[in-house]
């Protein structure tokens, strides 16, 4: 059976009671169904809240965050260190046994810096499967940061959605996004049950799909194509479906990002 990588971040890491129902919910699926699993995290909001605190300016563009040279080591901290080990927290409180990984770890996911403009910003590339496979096949819950390390050894701020496609492709997982809203709304506030790239491309010309959503859904086209299957666009707010959902059922919460 194929491993499956759950990604999630936002403003779940500030929100310990629905992060330790999660992880309820994770531990109940790791007894029932022996499938490997994988958690990719971001925590852009913890980040800002730290930006805040530090008086540090926060600048997106197109959804990812400008990140000078002064700033990535409070980002590293933030996302490889404290939003790291709080999930590790919860999975400890669960007896899961896990490990806190960050993308450079066993040159899981390679990363290149995008550009100049962008900072210490990386792209996420396929990188070696041999380390969370390792993990894997001794049972362990690999917790990977979206923090990551170029060949010339600088540190990388990369958008949490584009690292968990970069190691589904890495690991040919299954991969589900779960963030703080049902799935992809459209202009009426509703939840939009599937969604083609076309229709996609639409909705983000007409406003309806902005910010960080448009990473996610680019994200999921992205890792749909390559993969040949679809991705979901779910809320971690959902427990109950959330079990459902990692055995790939399909209509019962979410959107479905088919390529
Ligand atoms: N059409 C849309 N449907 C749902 N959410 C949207 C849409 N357009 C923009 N968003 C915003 O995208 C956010 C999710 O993206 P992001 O904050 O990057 O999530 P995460 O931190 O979980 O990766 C939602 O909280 C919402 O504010
Ligand atoms: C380059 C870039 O934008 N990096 C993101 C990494 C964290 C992230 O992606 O967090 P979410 O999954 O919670 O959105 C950031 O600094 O916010």
């Amino acid at each position: 059976m194929k491993p499956l990588i759950i990604k999630f971040g936002g403003v779940l890491l500030d929100n310990k009671d629905v992060l330790s129902k999660l992880f309820i919910v994770i531990s109940e699926y790791k007894k029932n169904f022996k499938r490997p699993l994988i958690i990719v995290h971001g925590g852009g909001s913890v980040v800002d809240a730290l930006m805040d605190r530090l008086s540090l300016p926060v600048v997106r563009r197109n959804g990812l965050r400008v990140t000078p040279a002064d700033q990535i080591d409070v980002i590293v901290g933030s996302l490889a260190g404290s939003a790291n080990t709080t999930i590790l927290s919860e999975a400890k409180k669960q007896q899961i046994p896990s490990i806190g990984l960050c993308l450079a770890d066993g040159d899981s996911v390679k990363v290149k810096q995008i550009s100049e403009e962008l900072g210490y910003v990386g792209e996420a590339l396929v990188g070696d499967p041999s380390l969370i496979n390792l993990l894997l096949n001794n049972g362990y819950l690999p917790i990977v940061s979206s923090i990551g390390i170029t060949d010339e050894g600088k540190m990388m701020n990369v958008n949490a959605d584009h690292a968990a496609v970069a190691l589904a492709k890495t690991l040919d997982a299954d991969l589900i996004l779960l963030s703080d809203v049902s799935g992809v709304l459209d202009g009426n506030k509703q939840l939009i049950a599937s969604l083609t790239q076309t229709e996609a491309d639409h909705l983000i010309a007409k406003g309806i799909i902005t910010d960080g959503m448009i990473v996610k859904v680019n994200s999921a086209f992205e890792a749909a194509k390559t993969l040949g299957r679809p991705i979901d666009i779910a809320s971690w707010k959902e427990s109950d479906k959330l079990i459902e959902l990692f055995n790939g059922k399909s209509g019962i919460t979410g959107t479905r990002i088919i390529a």
